[in-house]
């Protein structure tokens, strides 16, 4: 028997979580039911848990301070030295976005995780949440950069 997971349409093997579902809706019929989900089968969000967990302790970082901790040399030493490791570790991205093979691969993943934890840092020393970032990004969301851009020079042209 197929199974058929979805907001009551037949999808064929594929699930499909519907946030607007109430959860109680239940038919089958022929050879196909419909379940609907008030909760992801899996949340796509776990894998970031890590980014999570480093934005926790940045902010930490940025109020406690403690001795030992690279994090707060960089806060010490403020926004100048935060921002001089982002455009090193943003050029040594640039750099190895072009290595090939599965080496260069990881390499660049590797280098796209120090750009990312010095942004972070700099997020945390300014005060601001990742969150914050997440929802200026959803906000965005949907608006292409050209029509955001074209937008933006015909209000500069009503000015
Ligand atoms: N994710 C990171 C992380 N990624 C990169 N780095 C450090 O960032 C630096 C990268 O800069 P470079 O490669 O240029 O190394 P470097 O030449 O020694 O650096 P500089 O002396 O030039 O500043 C290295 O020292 C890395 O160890 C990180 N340091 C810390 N974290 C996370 O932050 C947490 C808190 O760290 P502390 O605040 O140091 O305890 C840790 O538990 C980790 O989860």
């Amino acid at each position: 028997m197929l199974l058929s997971i979805g907001g009551g349409v037949d999808v064929g093997k594929r699930l499909i979580y519907d946030p607007r579902s109430d959860g109680r809706d239940f038919s089958a019929g022929n050879c196909w039911h419909s379940i609907r989900f008030t909760k992801p089968l899996f949340s796509m969000s776990d894998s970031l848990l890590p980014l999570r967990r480093l934005m926790q302790t940045l902010t930490e970082r940025a109020q406690t301070r403690p001795e030992g901790s690279y994090t707060t040399k960089l806060m010490e030493a403020g926004t100048a030295k935060i921002g001089e490791k982002i455009l090193e570790e943003a050029r040594e991205l640039i750099e190895a976005a072009d290595e090939p093979g599965e080496g260069g691969r990881e390499h660049f993943i590797y280098e796209a995780g120090d750009l990312i934890y010095h942004t972070l840092v700099m997020l945390a020393y300014r005060g601001v949440d990742l969150d914050e970032v997440a929802a200026e990004l959803g906000r965005r969301e949907g608006t292409s950069g050209l029509v955001e851009k074209a937008n933006r020079s015909q209000t500069k042209t009503d000015e």
